[in-house]
């Protein structure tokens, strides 16, 4: 006979079943979005594929354009597009898309711009705009960004202005006059988003420019900063939808390093470009070594690791970035590697402005080898205006390139992870990103986040490319930005030390980690990850046959599962995060769910690094002589990196081209340097071939074959170059 006890307890048992029935069918739709998400992203990548109609080879895929037209091809203004990139930015040759980009710009077409950072996008629109006639508007998200466009075009002679709030009263005037009557010399013009959509005077001398004829090309630079599902959000990007609507006749240009399927689709409808023509390049930077660090608790030996990492790899200065979580880490870990000789000094928005030139003169004088940041956008505005600086200061590309970055903390998402570790190596020279990573470090990052559109789920998946200790770090980003697989070459840690990592069964574990949680939570108490931990350890009947790392490993593995979820609470002072029961939690408890970990059963040697994957390579014959030039050329013009002098791509094009006269050299290196250098580097040719034996070709093809390192006479010093990259970015 049932008791109204048994009925109230069936129900109370029903009621809960219904509850997590309801949060099983949230889950499941939310994988079934992401599932149509990737479906779309795999119909896109065949469509690609069947257009291009070319097989699998990953060259071959690492660049696609959405149509079918060619614009590879010749065109009527070629050769003045040369001249343009040879004599005015002294870019000897196209980077992959670029010249293809320039042409579909030019033949009036709108076009969506996806090109790894540093890949050269600014070349895409900047060389149109100097060939069209009229002014080219662009729009840039950042003073600083566009203050390092206009300062860099100033110095290649090109009249660039910008028209913001730092723009003195007489300039704002030349600005006007030259959009509304076309006087004085403007070519290129800079505006934040803001302009756009609040300043209706801007609006008017913009109309009154395009109604004259004169309003070339519309250029919007960090375009995914449109859509709601990309990283960086700006409301203010919603409104340059008026631009194609009230200038439908002119091409805009909308240019982004990172843009999943679901960000660019996006884009092309905020900016109303349905048609416009893609090119999307790959994400690779295979020149980058990827590793992910198990980072300490103990916040000293975390900087001691860091400091000795720098002393190994860098012992020549070579300068690189530490991304902190907070200013007060940043203020911490830069004082900490100074007490252990590197030097440092930190970067952040509450700096006083001489603090910070400070910071900008060391490091421009290379006394200071690392910069200490938040993990934000500052660190990458200091380096813009760095860069600036010294290209200013000597009239050339940017040099001073950052040869590692390194994150003290996590990132909030794989884009951020992306663009910040994308800082290093932009010349194309192999460096490194060294990511340290602590389970501990998610939920103070997802306390600040999770309140952000998809900020928790754009964080879960940088941890999963943390927790992994298999999957190829490159293959993560090659996955999150739906593009075919390229090979990594062992540049990333998992790929080169192949450490043993063993898939242990925790099952029993997160069986206990799970009743322990939903007693606490019975009793109305709330634990954090760390706390949780703790608990555990006193569980006897587990032994100790997992440290406290791998327990803490356990617990994000479980809320990224969906078993836990992360809650949050706010005080006075900070937002806590919590660990409570998710949606699967059931499934633990009764077994139908198997929790593995990956645990390595060797940890990889401290200083490996990229080192065992840098492939050595010192120039063959006549580079080696232009090496020595360009070193002492260097020195001779205060002091100037010999890069500056010449490029390697430039040192290699010479020595394959070797020409003979100053026009020959001039297609290379382009008009300024020839004028500056030309005659030494001729007559170093011309000492180079005359000296050079009959069976040089025989010579010069052995150099190029695998022994080749072991048949130099020299390496350069603390700069190595990966044998397979002949691109520098
Ligand atoms: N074809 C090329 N050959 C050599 N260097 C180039 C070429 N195109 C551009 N560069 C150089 O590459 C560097 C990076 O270019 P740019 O600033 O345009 O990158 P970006 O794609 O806009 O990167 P980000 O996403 O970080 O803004 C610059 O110093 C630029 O002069
Ligand atoms: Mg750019």
């Amino acid at each position: 006979m049932e008791t109204e006890a048994d009925v109230l307890e069936e129900l109370l048992n029903i009621e809960t079943e219904i509850e997590d029935v309801q949060d099983q069918i949230k889950l499941l739709l939310e994988r079934q979005e992401k599932l149509h998400e990737r479906q779309s992203e795999l119909k896109f990548l065949l469509e690609a594929y069947k257009a291009s109609g070319t097989g699998n080879s990953a060259n071959e895929n690492s660049s696609r354009s959405s149509s079918l037209e060619d614009w590879s091809g010749s065109f009527e203004w070629d050769s003045q597009a040369d001249d343009v990139r040879l004599n005015i930015f002294g870019i000897p040759s196209y980077r992959q898309n670029q010249k293809e980009i320039i042409n579909a710009i030019m033949s009036g077409r709108d076009v969506l711009v996806i090109m790894a950072a540093g890949g050269g996008k600014s070349l895409c629109y900047q060389l149109p705009a100097i060939l069209r006639d009229g002014v080219a508007l662009v729009i840039s998200p950042l003073l600083s960004l566009i203050q390092d466009q206009v300062m860099g075009l100033t110095a290649l002679g090109i009249p660039a202005f910008m028209l913001t709030s730092t723009t003195s009263k007489e300039n704002e005037k030349f600005i006007y006059k030259a959009l509304e009557k076309g006087e004085g010399e403007l070519k290129i013009l800079y505006v934040t988003p803001e302009k756009i959509s609040k300043s209706k005077r801007f609006m008017s001398k913009l109309e009154k420019c395009h109604n004259a004829g004169r309003l070339s090309l519309i250029s919007i630079d960090e375009a995914h900063c449109c859509s709601q599902w990309g990283h960086d959000f700006r409301p203010d990007y919603k409104s340059l939808s008026i631009l194609k609507t009230q200038f439908s006749n002119v091409p805009v240009v909308a240019l982004t390093a990172t843009a999943t399927q679901k960000v660019q689709y996006d884009v092309m409808e905020m900016l109303r470009i349905p048609k416009c023509v893609k090119f999307v390049s790959t994400v690779n930077r295979p020149n980058l070594f990827y590793t992910v660090r198990s980072k300490s608790s103990v916040g000293k030996v975390v900087v001691d690791e860091i400091a000795e990492f720098i002393q190994e790899s860098y012992s020549n200065s070579e300068s690189g970035i530490v991304y902190c979580f907070s200013r007060k880490e940043c203020e911490q870990v830069a004082a900490e590697l100074r007490e252990r000789g590197i030097a440092a000094d930190y970067y952040h928005a509450d700096m006083d402005v001489n603090a910070r030139e400070k910071v900008h003169t060391w490091w421009s004088k290379n006394k200071l080898q690392v910069i200490v940041g938040t993990v934000c956008v500052i660190a990458v505005i200091i380096l813009l205006l760095v860069e600036i600086y010294i290209h200013i200061k000597f009239n050339t590309q940017y040099l001073l390139v950052v040869r590692f970055v390194i994150h003290h903390s996590l990132s909030k998402s794989m884009e951020t992870y992306y663009q910040e570790s994308g800082r290093a190596g932009r010349d194309g020279l192999p460096s490194e990103c060294v990511l340290f990573y602590r389970p501990a470090d998610v939920p103070r990052q997802s306390s600040m986040v999770f309140y952000e559109n998809s900020g928790l789920q754009n964080l879960y998946d940088i941890v999963r490319y943390c927790q992994s200790k298999r999957q190829c770090r490159r293959n993560a980003f090659f996955r999150h930005f739906a593009e075919p697989l390229q090979d990594c070459n062992g540049m990333c840690d998992n790929c080169a030390f192949l450490s043993e990592v063993m898939e242990v069964d925790v099952s029993r574990h997160a069986k206990v980690m799970v009743s322990l949680l939903q007693d606490m939570q019975e009793k109305d108490q709330r634990l954090t990850m760390l706390q949780l931990v703790d608990k555990m350890k006193n569980k006897k009947e587990l032994g100790s046959d997992i440290k406290k790392e791998e327990m803490e490993q356990l617990v994000i593995q479980l809320i990224l599962d969906f078993v836990f979820k992360e809650e949050y609470q706010h005080t006075a002072y900070a937002t806590n995060a919590y660990v409570t029961i998710g949606p699967l939690a059931n499934q633990v408890l009764q077994g139908k769910k198997i929790v593995k970990l990956e645990i390595s059963s060797k940890q990889k040697n401290k200083g490996d690094s990229m080192k065992s994957a840098k492939h050595s390579l010192a120039f063959s014959g006549l580079e080696l002589k232009l090496d020595e030039l360009r070193e002492k050329l260097s020195s001779g013009h205060g002091g100037i990196f010999p890069h500056s002098v010449l490029s390697s791509q430039q040192m290699s094009m010479i020595s394959s081209q070797k020409p003979s006269s100053a026009q020959e050299l001039e297609k290379i290196i382009g008009k300024l340097k020839t004028e500056k250098y030309g005659s030494k580097i001729l007559d170093e040719i011309k000492k180079y071939t005359g000296s050079e034996p009959p069976d040089n070709g025989m010579l010069n093809e052995e150099e190029g074959s695998g022994n080749r390192a072991s048949k130099r006479l020299k390496t350069r010093k603390g700069i190595v170059v990966i044998e397979s990259s002949d691109e520098e970015f």
